[in-house]
């Protein structure tokens, strides 16, 4: 998959208002916050299966009900539709947990 260019990532941004590109590192970040543990453990659950079943995972860390995503491509060294589409899986997936 193809790194994509800048400008096409502030496109898909748009349709992604909570996520922040970091431009440098190529990639997308966005801070998740739940009513408790046991939700972001849940989301995060979620978030696993499927990003095992498209082979594309997250850097991510987890502190109570706070969990932080970042999604690059390493193997395009940057951001793809891959990317994108994880995002959207995830701010979906939210939607439907406790906050
Ligand atoms: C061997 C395996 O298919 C690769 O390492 C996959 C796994 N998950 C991945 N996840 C992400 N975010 N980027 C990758 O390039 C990637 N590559």
């Amino acid at each position: 998959m193809e790194k994509m260019t800048a400008h096409t990532a502030h496109v898909q941004l748009a349709s992604l208002p909570q996520w922040h590109f970091d431009e440098a590192r190529g990639a997308i970040t966005r801070d998740f916050k739940f009513k408790d543990f046991a939700q972001a453990f849940a989301f995060m659950t979620q978030i696993a299966i499927t990003a095992e079943k498209r082979d594309h995972h997250p850097e991510w860390s987890n502190v109570y009900n706070k969990v932080h995503i970042l999604l690059t491509t390493h193997e395009a060294n940057g951001l793809t539709h891959r990317d994108i589409d994880l995002a959207k899986f995830a701010d979906e997936a939210y939607a439907r947990f406790a906050r």
